[in-house]
């Protein structure tokens, strides 16, 4: 717990097979909070809720193992289109959190879409659902956290809602709260934290 996140990443920034991390990401890097150290510093907002530490249950996927950003919610449910709608604006370093009802019938993130995440800018995506396509998620320069994986792709008829309150990991994520993703877990915090 000796500040983790000034640690460099060397492997991450200068990996040899890829470009090296744009500056936006290495900025988001930068920016991620060790949750331990998160934890240890803000007892009290513990204790009122304001910060939460989600359930153990996800896998870790895609290139940054650390993440965090403003959260925006999705609800839906073994259907990507509204997935998709997201992703292709500017994510900004957000996150997106995609509630897809714990569904392990379909993917609802493959390869596509987790370019487009890196490519667009988001930070990151919490998926309560599976993932597809892992090997090319796993290159991408974002970070994915999902209940497992699955060769199905989803429907695609757009059903859903956007900026909702979802309730992912054993809490409700409203849109607009903060999400800190490490190798330890994952916090949702009612508002941007520092140490
Ligand atoms: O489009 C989908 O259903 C998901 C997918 O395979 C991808 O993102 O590559």
């Amino acid at each position: 717990m000796i500040l983790k996140h000034f640690l460099l990443p060397t492997q991450t920034i200068f990996r040899t097979h890829q470009p090296i991390l744009p500056a936006r990401r290495f900025a988001n890097w930068m920016a991620s909070l060790a949750t331990a150290e998160l934890c240890d510093s803000n007892p009290s907002l513990l204790a009122k809720g304001e910060l939460r530490v989600l359930q153990p249950v996800f896998r870790h996927y895609g290139h940054c193992r650390s993440f965090s950003g403003p959260v925006v919610t999705l609800k839906v449910f073994e259907d990507n289109v509204l997935v998709r709608e997201l992703l292709e604006s500017p994510g900004d370093g957000r996150v997106l959190v995609i509630d897809g009802g714990g569904s392990m019938r379909c993917a609802l993130v493959g390869g596509n879409l987790g370019q487009l995440a890196q490519n667009m800018g988001w930070a990151g995506i919490l998926l309560n659902g599976c993932i597809r396509d892992v090997d090319e998620i796993n290159a991408c320069d974002v970070g994915v956290r999902a209940l497992g994986s699955h060769p199905l792709k989803s429907n695609k008829k757009g059903l859903g809602e956007r900026h909702v309150p979802v309730n992912v990991g054993g809490t409700v994520i409203q849109d607009g709260e903060w999400l800190y993703a490490d190798s330890d877990g994952i916090l949702i915090s009612k508002s941007e934290l520092s140490v």
